[in-house]
């Protein structure tokens, strides 16, 4: 058994939580570059926790610009074992309301101007993504979700896009028609694929904002109303947040779905080959397997 250390990465709306024993924000050095803020460190009912706001607090940085690569590796750094991704996100469902959350479990990735791994020249891995988020850590959300009497939706497929435009009518109709997307956000790619290389669980807990642009009775995407959704979510968030510790429970087995041995036989180059400089880099994400 090994400590359990939670890591949740706060979106659009949701820039810290309450509630920690021991809060610190920590300033956590990753040589992937600066992670968007320091990281909330702290425990809640006996559960180390470790917050980081997405955009950094006051909304720093663009979908486009958050420092994916950093975030998860300063994650890693401090202990992190489980990955809670906390996104407002767009609706192609008439079930899937405004309000609602979605536990996602698949993703289309359309981003296209981000870092999206770890590995490359020097030392090349390939993960599987086949099933991008870990299944117990989806189903504690979901538990979470249902025990805070939260409309919630166990499983569904998020449609990452660059932005950070909203998407077109014609693009709306298709994600939803076409591709069968029942959700859209802007951030959840490459973050969830860089959790796999990292070897951590990753689940994603996606808060309905609004009907993005396909709907015929809701008109195109508007970020007041997106912002006036976003702050009642928030806190049904944080009131979330607040009760996984409880059950996670503070020690854990090894991740039934193999999320923690991602890289068991996924590396490529042979070890004569390898560039030092990647591997010190990598030491965090995958100092397990070199
Ligand atoms: C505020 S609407 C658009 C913005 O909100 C979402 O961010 P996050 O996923 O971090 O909650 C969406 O992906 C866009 O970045
Ligand atoms: N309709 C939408 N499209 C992309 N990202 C979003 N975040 C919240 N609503 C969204």
């Amino acid at each position: 058994m090994a400590d359990t250390v939670i890591g949740i990465i706060g979106g659009s709306g949701v820039y810290e939580i309450a509630g920690l024993e021991g809060a610190a924000w920590q300033t956590v050095d990753s040589l992937w570059g600066d992670p968007s803020d320091e990281i909330l460190t702290g425990t809640l009912d006996g559960v180390r926790m470790a917050f980081l706001p997405r955009h950094g607090r006051g909304h720093v940085h663009s979908p486009t610009t958050v420092p994916y690569r950093a975030n998860i590796d300063a994650l890693k750094r401090l202990g992190v074992t489980d990955v809670i991704s906390v996104s407002a996100c767009g609706s192609f469902r008439e079930e899937m309301a405004p309000g609602d959350f979605v536990v996602v479990d698949q993703f289309v990735d359309r981003t296209f101007a981000r870092e999206k791994s770890f590995f490359g020249t020097g030392c090349v891995a390939h993960v599987s993504v086949a099933h991008p988020t870990c299944p117990r850590l989806s189903a504690a959300c979901v538990a979470a979700a249902k025990d805070l009497g939260i409309t919630v939706h166990d499983g569904g497929t998020y449609l990452a896009m660059e932005g950070p435009q909203f998407s077109s009518m014609a693009e709306s109709k298709m994600y939803r028609e076409a591709w069968g997307c029942d959700v859209i956000g802007m951030t959840n790619m490459p973050e969830a694929k860089l959790a796999r290389e990292a070897e951590l669980c990753y689940a994603s807990v996606a808060m309905i904002t609004d009907y993005d642009s396909w709907h015929p009775d809701h008109g195109a995407v508007d970020i007041t109303d997106i912002i006036a959704t976003l702050t009642g979510n928030a806190e049904k968030a944080r009131n979330l947040v607040a009760k996984l510790p409880g059950l996670l429970g503070a020690e854990r087995e090894p991740c039934p779905h193999g999320c923690d041995r991602a890289l068991e036989f996924a590396l490529m180059t042979a070890p004569d080959k390898r560039d030092p400089a990647l591997l010190s880099k990598l030491d965090a994400v995958a100092g397990r397997v070199l």
